[in-house]
């Protein structure tokens, strides 16, 4: 036999044939972790089998599925002397597998066929593969999908139904599927209706507001179960069991983009479909110990704030919304004055290191026990009550926009997005202070966005990591914006939620 490589020869073989692929005779192997193969010939003289091409290798982690292939007579046609080949191979199994192209962290689902000499080893191939795909646990068997028909462009059941049903039914997942019919519906489906056990997981085909929907229904659902007091900020949040999947069919989509890296329908079913998982921080949000929501990327006060509500009431313009409440909201240049307090993360980095978090970043790999964060927080509860809250920062003054990110929040416009180092899982979010500037200065600000320069490098903006924060408004006159009534927000940061992320 001749080698295929080093590493394959240290591994106990499951299988390994002389199959054909497309015009060529390649040695096929398959270990625990690899399918490689490498083309062969016979040797005139010696009649020896030697190899003759580098060894080409999938891991078995990005094995999609093997299937067995219906052959027709015209196979082959095209290709330079196969047909002897072919007859002499005349079944066939083609195995799909995760491609990654070059293009912005793209995925592709990538194909190749092998030819058989005989049903039965066709039909062992497709078992050996398709057996060692079933050890992986973290893949999903059943999925229950929510279609936002509004969202974005109108376009996620075109979306589901071209690119990502038949990739789901080549991994033979199963999926139920609920196309939306009001603002909402996911939601309380999944407060109230969902039999959560049949799932291994829920997917969302829409933007970040569809998500949001999810996370709730999600979370609430968990927390109800679990008899968990919502409205105490320093409640311990049960975690969801099912991870959310997220098919980019809506305006931004700035939590697809941040946590998978692209915005890309074919992309996240293939994160999906292997399993892929990327846990997130879900930041919870009250108003005088009443728990308003939750949030797991951008909450927004002053600017974006007003941005978000102004293009809520322009929703039938689609993505432009955003574009046209942006104008209006940039030249209004309202400011909002209040107080706000916040808790320092310490040892967590800044939001201004060069950092960026991915799948599998170091900082959000460290898990702190239960005991430890009830350590923190009555050590936090304690300092608060002693002293008037040591360890807590508090500022006051004219702002623009107040912006607390807890990922990065970026999307195709803003590549970096808002806080470019914010990590997913990290328990923290990067809080930023726009003070009141001229529009000008404001305009740089924005600019910065969408460019390379540091966004934070201006004398009117500040940004501090924390674990928590409480906005306190002045209290409304004429002039001045913000809530009507007097009172403040606490934001408590929370690890919670896996998606389908990078890897
Ligand atoms: N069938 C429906 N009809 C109307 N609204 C719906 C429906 N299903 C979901 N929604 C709501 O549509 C809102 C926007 O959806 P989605 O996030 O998918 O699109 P979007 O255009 O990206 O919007 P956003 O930019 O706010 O995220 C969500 O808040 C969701 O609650």
């Amino acid at each position: 036999m001749t080698g295929l490589s080093e590493d394959m020869e240290k591994q106990a073989r499951l299988l390994s044939s002389q199959l054909v692929l497309g015009d060529r005779l390649v040695e096929v192997a398959a270990t625990r972790t690899v399918l490689a193969w490498k083309g062969i010939k016979k040797d005139k003289k010696s009649s020896e089998i030697i190899s003759f091409s580098k060894t080409e290798h999938v891991p078995l982690c990005d094995i999609i599925a093997a299937h067995k292939n219906h052959i027709n007579a015209e196979s082959g046609r095209s290709q330079k002397n196969p047909k002897r080949l072919h007859q002499m191979h005349p079944h066939a199994f083609t195995v799909s597998y995760v491609r990654r192209t070059r293009r912005r962290r793209r995925w592709r689902c990538g194909d190749v066929t092998f030819h058989c000499t005989n049903q039965g080893l066709c039909e062992q191939w497709i078992q050996v593969i398709n057996e060692q795909l079933s050890l992986f646990t973290n893949r999903p068997r059943s999925l229950l999908v929510y279609i936002n028909p509004y969202g974005g462009k109108r376009r996620g059941e075109r979306v589901y139904e071209q690119k990502v049903a038949p990739l789901l039914r080549r991994a033979c997942i199963s999926a139920d599927v609920i196309v939306t019919e009001r603002a909402n519906h996911a939601r309380d489906h999944l407060i109230s209706q969902a039999n959560l056990n049949e799932y291994d997981g829920v997917v969302c085909v829409g933007g970040d507001g569809m998500f949001s929907e999810i996370l709730h229904g999600l979370i609430i659902r968990t927390q109800t179960d679990h008899r968990v007091d919502r409205d105490r900020p320093d409640s311990e949040l049960v975690p969801c069991s099912l991870r959310v999947g997220i098919i980019p069919a809506g305006s931004t989509d700035c939590i697809c983009f941040s946590t998978v890296g692209a915005s890309d329908a074919v992309t996240s079913a293939l994160h999906i479909i292997v399993g892929d998982s990327q846990p997130m921080d879900v930041c919870s949000v009250h108003h005088r110990d009443r728990f308003l929501r939750y949030s797991v990327s951008l909450l927004g006060y002053g600017f974006y704030g007003d941005v978000l509500t102004d293009s809520e009431r322009n929703r039938r313009l689609g993505p432009a919304r955003y574009d046209l409440a942006g104008v209006k909201t940039f030249l209004s240049h309202k400011h909002y004055e209040g107080t706000i307090s916040f808790l320092p993360a310490e040892n967590k980095g800044t939001p201004r290191d060069k950092l960026r978090c991915r799948s599998g970043c170091g900082a959000c790999q460290h898990k702190s026990s239960l005991k430890d964060r009830k350590q923190r927080e009555m050590s936090e509860k304690t300092n608060l009550d002693k002293d008037g809250g040591h360890g807590w920062q508090v500022i006051h003054g004219k702002f623009i926009a107040i912006n607390a990110a807890s990922m990065s929040c970026a999307c195709p416009r803003s590549p970096k997005g808002l806080a470019p180092s914010a990590h997913l899982a990290d328990g923290t979010a990067d809080l930023i202070l726009v003070r009141r500037c001229s529009h000008l200065d404001f305009f740089r600000h924005l600019l910065r966005h969408t460019t390379k320069a540091d966004q934070f490098d201006h004398s009117f903006v500040e940004v501090h990591r924390v674990r928590k924060f409480c906005f306190q408004p002045r209290v409304r006159r004429t002039g001045l914006g913000g809530p009507p009534e007097r009172g403040s927000s606490d934001v408590v940061l929370r690890r919670h939620a896996p998606v389908p992320g990078d890897r």
